[in-house]
């Protein structure tokens, strides 16, 4: 009989490094009547990934559902790939470059904050990061300020807490995998009404884009703002012979909300961490920015972030170590042909990216955080299906390119006016796994002014 508290206390990410460690990289098992696969073999991971025939996802996405509907991460056959098309021209390098100067915004804004913040104390960092993302991404993506590090829009920002909250607990507690026990638990009722809030808002800035965009149709004046995702697809799809109705925008958008701003965050946060953890590699982070902007205070263009090379392998190996997504599933349609196995269809393949980043063939001292390893041009081989943190293949992460652009605006705007430390260490980092990994207990930094 497996209880409550076994389920809650279970580190899955260690439960599953274990198994992998004295299984190998291949390990089936049946749960509550599925078939699964454990996949760990870079080689294997290559066929599973780059497959263009399985690219369902497991059942264990089905919470997300009835908030996502299907936009881009839970679609899937034909619908899947015309979105995909439609919105990687959407999400290009050239619409990326116009955010720039909104990402710079934000982040100055959040170094204010952490510096007041840390005035007398260390802080934990990780709800000043979550709302500086969401702050970004509303701009970007909906073209809406948020004004979240201002204290405002506290209603969509707790609805999006608590319904990732209700989510992860339908995940892990399998009594709630029954949809009427879950409808009727607590956490569900929190749930619908959550994502009622998260809906509603969406639809009403759709609304309201289309109705000001009806108004101002001359080029010239429309020319005269800078275009968000939600614009750049409403134009897209009044291009195309069958338009997207409301609802098929809304999912979309609110799927981008969703994976851009809890991943990003996170991501954020651990990095930020360990570079006070490790202030070696903090001056030789800000020694790179100041060979880029000299003394100078100006913003970062597109150019300099694409120069910040060592905060690139930086971001990379906290990446590496801690890959803000736990777990990718496939459910088989096809039969996979792996090097020494045929899996049958249905069987549902889990990817663990904190396993397979600890694999010491092909980062020699794993557990050890060393960036330069991602600026060794021998190793990029190597690395190709053996890191992951966007996925990889035609259904890996649309959104790496605006996320490692988000990264770099944020850390190096830290770098340039603050000094980053922490009587924490390495061993009070600990992971768990939920819709993204977490912090068990917080970290806390302090920010110095430079
Ligand atoms: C550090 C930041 C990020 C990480 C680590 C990350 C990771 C991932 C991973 C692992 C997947 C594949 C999931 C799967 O197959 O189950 C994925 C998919 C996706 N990501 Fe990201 N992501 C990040 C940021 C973003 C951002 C900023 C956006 C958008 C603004 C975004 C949008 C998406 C979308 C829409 C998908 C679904 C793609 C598809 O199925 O075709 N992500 N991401």
């Amino acid at each position: 009989m497996v209880d409550n508290n076994f389920v809650e206390n279970l580190d899955l990410l260690q439960f599953t490094m274990d198994i992998i460690k004295n299984n190998g990289p291949i390990v089936h098992f049946n749960l509550a009547g599925q078939s699964n696969v454990l996949l760990n073999d870079p080689e294997d991971l290559k066929i599973l990934l780059s497959s263009s025939s399985n690219i369902n996802k497991g059942s264990d996405y089905d919470t997300l559902k009835p908030w996502l509907n299907e936009g881009l991460l839970l679609s899937t056959g034909s619908k899947w790939q015309y979105r995909r098309k439609l919105l990687t021209n959407t999400f290009h390098m050239k619409t990326l470059a116009m955010y720039v100067p909104s990402l710079n915004r934000h982040s100055r804004v959040l170094v204010d904050k952490l510096l007041h913040a840390s005035r007398n104390e260390e802080i934990s960092i990780k709800e000043y990061i979550t709302l500086c993302s969401l702050d970004m991404l509303c701009e970007t993506i909906i073209g809406t300020e948020m004004k979240a590090q201002e204290g405002e829009s506290v209603q969509y920002v707790n609805s999006i807490n608590s319904a990732c909250r209700s989510a992860v607990d339908q995940m892990f507690k399998f009594w709630l995998w029954i949809d009427v026990v879950f409808r009727m638990s607590s956490t569900g009722r929190t749930y619908f009404k959550s994502i009622k809030v998260l809906h509603d808002y969406t639809a009403r800035v759709i609304k309201n884009k289309k109705t000001s965009m009806d108004k101002s149709k001359s080029p010239s004046e429309e020319k005269k703002h800078r275009k968000s995702f939600l614009d750049l697809l409403l134009d897209a799809s009044r291009n195309e012979t069958v338009p997207m109705t409301d609802q098929d925008i809304r999912e979309e958008v609110d799927t981008f909300l969703f994976e851009g701003h809890d991943t990003t965050s996170t991501s954020m946060t651990i990095t930020l961490i360990l570079l006070a953890m490790h202030r070696d590699i903090q001056n030789k982070a800000r020694e790179e920015l100041r060979s880029i902007f000299g003394d100078s205070d100006r913003d970062a263009t597109t150019e300099d972030l694409n120069a910040m090379k060592y905060l690139e392998a930086i971001i990379k190996e906290s990446l590496r170590l801690y890959p803000s997504v736990p777990f990718i599933s496939r459910e088989l349609q096809t039969t996979l042909n792996l090097k020494n196995y045929s899996i049958p269809p249905k069987t549902t393949i889990i990817v663990t990216p904190y396993v397979l980043h600890r694999n010491e063939d092909i980062y020699p001292n794993a557990e050890e955080f060393v960036p330069e390893r991602f600026l060794d041009m021998n190793n990029k081989d190597k690395f190709l299906f053996g890191y992951l943190p966007f996925s990889a293949g035609p259904r890996n992460c649309i959104g790496q390119k605006f996320a490692m652009y988000q990264m770099k605006s944020v850390i190096s705007t830290i770098l340039r006016k603050a000094k980053i430390e922490t009587s924490a260490t390495k061993k009070d980092i600990k992971i768990s796994a939920e819709l993204v990994i977490r912090l068990v207990s917080p970290i806390k930094l302090k920010f110095y002014e430079l």
